[in-house]
C-alpha cells in the first residue's frame, strides 16, 4: 500500500535463506560500504522474507525504477541497490537487491545493525510489516525506529 509519495508499506513472510549471507556481511569492502553509505555495521548475515501478491509486484517495479543507495562492488562481485526499511515498526535496516541476473523476484533480503529474529522473536512463516523508504537516507543512530 502506498502511504505517501516517499514510502511503501508491505507485508512479507519470514523465510530461510541459502546460509550465505554471513559470508558477504563479513567482507571488508561490504562493511566499509554499509558503514559509509547507510551509517551502520551489518549484523552478520541477512534476514530474508518471501514476498508475493500484486502489492509486491507493484512495489518491485517502483524499486527497480528508483535510484536507491548503490553499494559499489569490488572486482568479481556485483553491485547492490539498497533502500531503508523499518521492520515491524521497531527496527531499521536496509533491503538489499544484488544486481545478479538470476536473483529471485520474491526475495527480500535485509541487512541490519541488530539481530532481527532474536530481537523480534520471529520464526520462519511469521508475517512481518515493512515500511520502505523510496528515497532512503539510513543513519547510524537509527537502529531503533
Ligand atoms: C553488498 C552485497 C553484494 C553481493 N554480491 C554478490 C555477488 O557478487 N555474487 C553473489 O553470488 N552474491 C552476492 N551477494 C550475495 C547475495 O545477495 C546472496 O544471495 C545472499 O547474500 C545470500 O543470502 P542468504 O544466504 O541469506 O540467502 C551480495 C550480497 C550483498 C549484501
Ligand atoms: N540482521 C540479521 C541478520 C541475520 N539474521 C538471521 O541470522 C541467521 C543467519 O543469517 P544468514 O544470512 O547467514 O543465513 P540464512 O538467512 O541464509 O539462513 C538467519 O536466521 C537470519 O534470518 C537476523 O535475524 N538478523
Amino acid at each position: 500500500m502506498m502511504t505517501s509519495t516517499t514510502s511503501l508499506e508491505l507485508e512479507g513472510e519470514v523465510a530461510p535463506g541459502r546460509g550465505e549471507g554471513s559470508r558477504f556481511t563479513a567482507i571488508d569492502w561490504v562493511i566499509h560500504e554499509f558503514r559509509n553509505k547507510l551509517g551502520f555495521i551489518p549484523w552478520p548475515g541477512t534476514f530474508n522474507l518471501r514476498m508475493g501478491g500484486t502489492a509486491w509486484d507493484w512495489a518491485r517495479e517502483r524499486l527497480r525504477a528508483a535510484a536507491g543507495i548503490v553499494i559499489t562492488p569490488r572486482d568479481g562481485f556485483c553491485a547492490a541497490k539498497c533502500f531503508g526499511v523499518s521492520i515491524a515498526g521497531h527496527l531499521t535496516g536496509a533491503v538489499v537487491f544484488p544486481e545478479m541476473p538470476d536473483y529471485p523476484d520474491d526475495k527480500f533480503e535485509i541487512v541490519s545493525p541488530l539481530p532481527i529474529r532474536e530481537t523480534l522473536g520471529l520464526q520462519d512463516g511469521d508475517l512481518v510489516n515493512l515500511r520502505l523508504d523510496l528515497f532512503p537516507s539510513v543513519r547510524g543512530d537509527a537502529a531503533a525506529a
